[in-house]
């Protein structure tokens, strides 16, 4: 049977909208307990290190007993001595001990969030891109990190626990032998010691699982607007009295949990301390009364309080055990929802390797196409809108039949309305989606039959927004080759035609980026991408044109750096600029999810279709941009685009 529980224990309804809840599937225990298997022996050590902690818990009070009886009761200043000095070598003892379980509880509760951790990165690195599209970043982030974190203490409290399990034992042992009415008398005032301590850890609980749910709005809203791209959006159309009132209120609620939780933390101590101190007092005014009448020694009286005093620390970490537990499921069951995600896109076994040297053609034979559905490939809880998903849903086909061929070393661009699937077509060709029917072919290979390696070392991709690390612009070169040579790196930036720039900053190579490289211009950003794609030395290039306006200059460098990169490749270029449009061996005109027209430019033209009537149109009329010398601007296609919008 499935549970649900929420994050912390606290038992919810399983409709329940809360992303803290998670359904723990049946045997997940058994698996969270797998992960205890490497570190067996480490778990008996702490076991065998408890239980001679706890011997020394209960061995101190009979020393102390024997210190009044035979000592002081007696006037023998040797058992005196000896006892004290016992005492006090045990309780050094005892402190080593204490360190050295903290130390191996360390050590297994770091191991196994380790284990877990190592293998949840390895899985989610593997997910494909259509998980990553769908899924929140900082709730993903949250989900590895800082859950594993809070799992992690959660063990050393549950190690702890199980120390205070076999003390707790020890000590009422001890507590019958020594007087078995006290004994009788503390287990009655147990649960009333229990009661206010269990109520206020509940409400420490419940609250600690709002102040996360707090703290991760408030983390998810601040990584989406406080990086470079988010804090650009709200610089040019935010609200800043709203979006700071929004801020404002978000703290306000952490700091209300947060004191809450600080008052009722103290409560919870204060209760603990002030039943213990009654106890106490009722057990000294009842053995003391014991004494009195002769049942038993003064020594054994000292003993039993010692004894007391030691009880109720371990009892309370007793009683937090269960939840500790069950955090500790939750957040593994929350990370095995993640590994249970089988990848769409898998190297499937005995796949072969591309031969490197020569540039293979690229076919596409009857490509249909379909993106994925988050049910498909993500998990709800990770997903900030629900929505889609309850409605159960279904994704259109973005590709329809789509057949075309692009020569081994010649150049196809692929032109067409918004939204009508250029991208989606390059997508394919680097395997970030496998089509629904038909095949993509490199060399003559389906890629589904290509080791991810060889396929990587084949494409290379330049987007219209490249992506830099916040680093060097070294390291985001050797990014694509690490072995590259200080001289490799030069030639390659001279290729892209972003040298004379570099070699300009004080910093040169190692002048850092910026986050997502917004310390670079967009012409530069690109240069930057063609320079690694020419230290990748792909032989396949796909490409997407920048649609921005570069100034003049900056437009040539990259149309110079181009020529470059495309030399004696397979291109398949997403267009927006006439002159590769005219330089292209074949133009695929993309309509509606299939190809419209195909053809060399002067075809299209000679053909008359909607390529030739656009190109008219944009071009020749009078009054348009015109005959554009240097064959650049994005008119036609801007043109096409607004066909594609009627
Ligand atoms: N990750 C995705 N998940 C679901 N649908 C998507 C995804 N990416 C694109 N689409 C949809 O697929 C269709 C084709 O998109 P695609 O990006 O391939 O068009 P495009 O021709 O490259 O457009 P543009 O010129 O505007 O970039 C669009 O309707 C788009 O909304």
């Amino acid at each position: 049977m499935d549970v649900v529980l929420r994050y912390g224990g606290v038992k919810r309804s399983a409709d329940d909208p809360d992303p803290w809840v998670t359904k723990v599937r049946k045997g997940t225990v058994r698996r969270v307990l797998a992960y205890f298997r490497p570190h067996v022996g480490k778990v008996t050590l702490f076991v065998l290190v408890a239980v001679l902690e706890a011997l020394i818990v209960v061995t101190t009070p009979l020393l102390l007993k024997e210190l009044v009886d035979s000592g002081i009761a007696k006037n023998d200043l040797g058992v005196v001595i000896l006892t004290a000095s016992l005492a006090a070598g045990l309780a050094v003892l005892s402190a080593a001990l204490a360190l050295v379980s903290g130390y191996i509880s360390g050590r297994i509760g770091e191991g196994v969030t380790y284990d877990l951790r190592v293998q949840a990165l390895d899985h989610v690195r593997r997910l494909p891109i259509a998980f990553f599209t769908r899924t929140q970043t900082g709730v993903l982030v949250g989900r590895l990190h800082t859950e594993l974190i809070m799992a992690r203490q959660q063990f050393t409290g549950l190690l702890m626990a199980v120390t205070s399990l076999v003390v707790v034992v020890v000590v009422l042992i001890e507590l019958f032998v020594l007087s078995w009415l006290v004994a009788v008398i503390t287990l009655v005032l147990i649960p009333l010691f229990l009661v206010p301590w269990i109520h206020a850890g509940r409400v420490i609980q419940r609250r600690t699982g709002r102040l996360m749910d707090a703290n991760a709005g408030l983390g998810g809203l601040l990584q989406e607007r406080f990086n470079v791209q988010g804090a650009m959006l709200s610089k040019l159309f935010g609200r800043p009295s709203e979006e700071m009132a929004e801020y404002t209120d978000r703290a306000r609620k952490i700091r209300g949990i947060g004191v809450s939780l600080a008052v009722y933390g103290r409560l919870a101590f204060v209760m603990m301390a002030l039943v213990a101190s009654l106890a106490t007092a009722f057990v000294y005014g009842i053995g003391g009364g014991l004494v009195l009448a002769g049942a038993f020694q003064l020594g054994t009286l000292v003993a039993i309080a010692t004894l007391l005093g030691r009880l109720f620390g371990p009892i309370t970490q007793l009683s937090g055990m269960q939840e500790l537990a069950q955090t500790i499921v939750v957040s593994f069951s929350r990370v095995f929802e993640l590994l249970d995600l089988k990848p769409l896109i898998q190297e499937r076994p005995g796949a072969v390797g591309l031969a490197r040297n020569e540039a293979p053609d690229i076919e596409f034979d009857a490509v249909s196409f379909r993106y994925p559905t988050a049910d498909e490939v993500s998990l709800a809880s990770l997903e900030h809108l629900r929505a889609e998903r309850e409605r159960g849903e279904v994704t259109p086909d973005v590709l329809r039949d789509v057949s075309f061929h692009v020569p081994a070393g010649t150049l196809t661009a692929l032109v067409g309305p918004s939204g009508a699937g250029k991208s989606t077509i390059t997508h394919l060709v680097s395997r970030l989606y496998d089509p629904n029917a038909g095949s993509v072919r490199v060399g003559g290979h389906d890629l589904r039959d290509l080791t991810f390696d060889s396929l990587r070392e084949t494409v290379g991709v330049v987007s219209q927004d490249a992506y830099l690390f916040h680093d060097t612009i070294r390291e985001n070169l050797l990014y694509a080759r690490p072995s590259a040579t200080e001289d490799e790196l030069i030639e390659a930036c001279r290729g892209a035609q972003i040298w004379d720039l570099i070699d300009s900053l004080p910093l040169g190579l190692d002048t850092v980026t910026g986050d997502r490289g917004y310390r670079m211009s967009g012409g530069e950003k690109q240069r930057l991408a063609i320079a690694r794609l020419l230290l990748k030395e792909p032989t396949i290039v796909v490409l997407d044109e920048a649609t921005a306006h570069l100034d003049s200059e900056s437009e040539a460098a990259v149309q110079r750096a181009l020529k470059t990169a495309l030399r004696s490749r397979t291109s398949l270029v997403i267009a927006h600029r006439l002159s590769t449009i005219r330089e292209a061996d074949q133009i695929l005109v993309i309509d509606g999810g299939g190809v419209r027209e195909r053809g060399t430019h002067d075809e299209l033209l000679a053909g008359g279709g909607l390529y030739a009537e656009l190109y008219h149109t944009q071009f020749v009329t009078p009054g348009s941009n015109g005959a554009e010398p240097n064959g650049t601007g994005p008119g036609l296609v801007h043109h096409l685009v607004r066909e594609g919008e009627r």
